[in-house]
């Protein structure tokens, strides 16, 4: 699967390495690139009364010419308006010169009802805000409500950041060449693009492979090789035991969400770590999750000299305070020699350290030191990482990644286009969630799914990347009615369909 993104600036290296490499030259892509947006437009509005081509000064409005030139040819009504000329030489103005219909300046632009827009003004070469005549046609096209075909991003959409710069179109579909770029995950942009297809322009796989990007869109074929496989021969600890802290006698509920979770993800055995004024509480909600007392470091040890979690969850429910820093700091420090592979600080977890981030960041940061995956919504990360949450150059993405890489954890950046980021750099960016899992608990069970890989042996990232794509999975397949409790159980059908994709797999009874 073609899951590498590309920033702008990338494609463009891409599409110079490509025009070098051959067979194909700039027009010629340009060509392939405008025949098949014509075709996606043939194909989705057949009965369209009239087709208005909005062509930009740049290699996008390019595209718009040979779109504009091939509809014609189909038998549409074309009307093709112009905003600028292309640069002489350039393949843009080549394909202007071939095109042979009437231009009509965008100063003029109109439309009426039932009529289609196919918007060509700028793509990955957006460099300021969209104002004047390309605005005024925007907001005609959004009061007319006509159906808008994007040639690679709607024009006003950031191909980095998604973010909006000046107006935007809203497309019902957006075609894209070769890889999609982070604007068409990222929020605005996601919604802004409508249908993102990915056209296929004859760019050679080798050319992106090359460059190694460690950008991606969030998808099992990412990580699926790395689920973890029960083994035949396997018993309840080997298969993962995870240790999920419990709050207070009134908050208890948020960590048996997180130990439900784990278990449904895999885990093999899962424990609720109690204060002791909530043992009671905790007993009266658990059947196959354990519970054990750990009100002090002095039992966190105990619980660490048999049988000890492979996994935490700190946060869910937890507060914040000085003992939460405490088991974190405990859980990083002890190393992987106890065999903790890690430990997911969520919610109260995180923000206990606003004060003293670099003291979390350096005992990550420890060569022995257990895997550290936060899990923040935006309120928590700019608790964590204000420098970093308060600069409006950076997206979403570059956040994600410069907190994983100044926390040494993986970050899951948590939102409607969660970005998972891994110290070292990769990044996926998450598209499948839908609104009704923003629900009360919902990061509570993400928390524990995330541990329940973690505690299987799972990469970090691949855990994260696994965790957020099956949670939002599990609540698409629900629909609308979702709530936190339901996820768990919720998660099954999703896992028995990836485990049936296993490469490792075996029909089991
Ligand atoms: N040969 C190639 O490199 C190919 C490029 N392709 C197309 O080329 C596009 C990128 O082309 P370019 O790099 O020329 O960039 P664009 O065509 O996206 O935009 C650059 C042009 O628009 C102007 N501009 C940018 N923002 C503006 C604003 N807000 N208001 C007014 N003018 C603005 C710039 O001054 C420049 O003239 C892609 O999005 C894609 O559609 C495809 O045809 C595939 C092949
Ligand atoms: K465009």
């Amino acid at each position: 699967m073609r899951l590498e993104l590309l920033s702008p600036m990338e494609m463009a290296a891409v599409d110079r390495r490509a025009i070098a490499d051959g067979p194909f030259d700039g027009l010629a892509l340009m060509r392939r690139a405008g025949t098949l947006v014509a075709a996606e437009v043939l194909v989705r509005y057949p009965g369209a009364a009239k087709v208005h081509v909005l062509a930009g000064p740049g290699n996008n409005g390019g595209d718009g010419y040979v779109i504009a030139g091939l509809l014609a040819e189909s038998g549409f009504a074309v009307s093709l308006w112009t905003s600028g000329m292309p640069r002489p030489g350039s393949d843009a103005a080549l394909a202007a010169a071939q095109c042979r219909l009437e231009r009509l300046s965008l100063l003029e632009f109109t439309a009426g009802p039932d009529e289609l827009v196919v918007d060509a003004l700028y793509g990955s070469g957006l460099s300021r805000p969209v104002d004047g005549d390309a605005a005024r046609a925007i907001a005609l096209v959004e009061s007319l409500d006509l159906p808008v075909v994007a040639v690679d991003l709607p024009s006003g959409v950031s191909g980095d950041s998604g973010q909006v710069s000046g107006s935007a179109f809203r497309a019902a579909v957006t075609v894209t060449f070769a890889r999609k770029k982070p604007g068409h995950l990222l929020l605005p942009g996601r919604e802004l693009c409508g249908e993102v297809v990915l056209a296929d322009i004859g760019i050679d796989d080798a050319v992106i492979g090359e460059m190694n990007i460690r950008i991606f869109e969030n998808d099992p074929a990412l990580w699926r090789t790395a689920l973890p496989v029960a083994q035949v021969d396997t018993h309840k600890y080997r298969r993962g035991h995870v240790g999920a802290f419990s709050g207070g006698p009134s908050s208890t509920g948020a960590a048996r969400l997180s130990a439900l979770a784990a278990a449904r993800a895999g885990a093999g055995a899962v424990t609720v770590l109690s204060p002791a004024n909530a043992m009671q509480v905790n007993a009266a909600h658990l059947t196959s999750i354990m519970l054990r007392k750990v009100s002090d470091a002095h039992d966190l040890a105990k619980v660490q000299a048999n049988h000890p979690p492979s996994a935490f969850v700190l946060g869910p429910g937890f507060g914040i305070g000085e003992k939460a820093r405490a088991f974190a700091l405990d859980i990083l420090g002890d190393g992987r020699s106890n065999g903790v592979e890690g430990l997911v600080l969520d919610a109260d977890g995180i923000t206990s350290f606003r004060d003293e981030p670099s003291t979390l960041f350096a005992a990550a940061g420890l060569e022995a030191a257990p895997a550290l995956v936060l899990t923040p919504h935006e309120g928590e990360f700019g608790r964590l990482f204000p420098d970093i949450a308060g600069d409006e150059t950076l997206s979403k993405l570059d956040k994600a990644r410069r907190a994983a890489s100044l926390s040494h954890g993986t970050v899951i950046y948590k939102g409607a286009d969660t970005v998972i980021a891994s110290p070292e750099g990769r990044a996926a960016i998450n598209a499948n969630g839908v609104p009704w899992l923003a629900t009360a608990g919902s990061g509570d069970v993400l928390a524990g799914i995330v541990a329940g890989l973690l505690a299987q042996g799972m990469p970090a990232f691949e855990a994260a990347c696994a965790a957020v794509w099956m949670h939002a999975e599990a609540a698409r397949r629900f629909r609308p009615g979702l709530i936190a409790d339901d996820l768990p159980a919720a998660l099954v059908p999703v896992l028995h369909e990836l485990r049936g994709q296993h490469p490792k797999a075996r029909p089991q009874g």
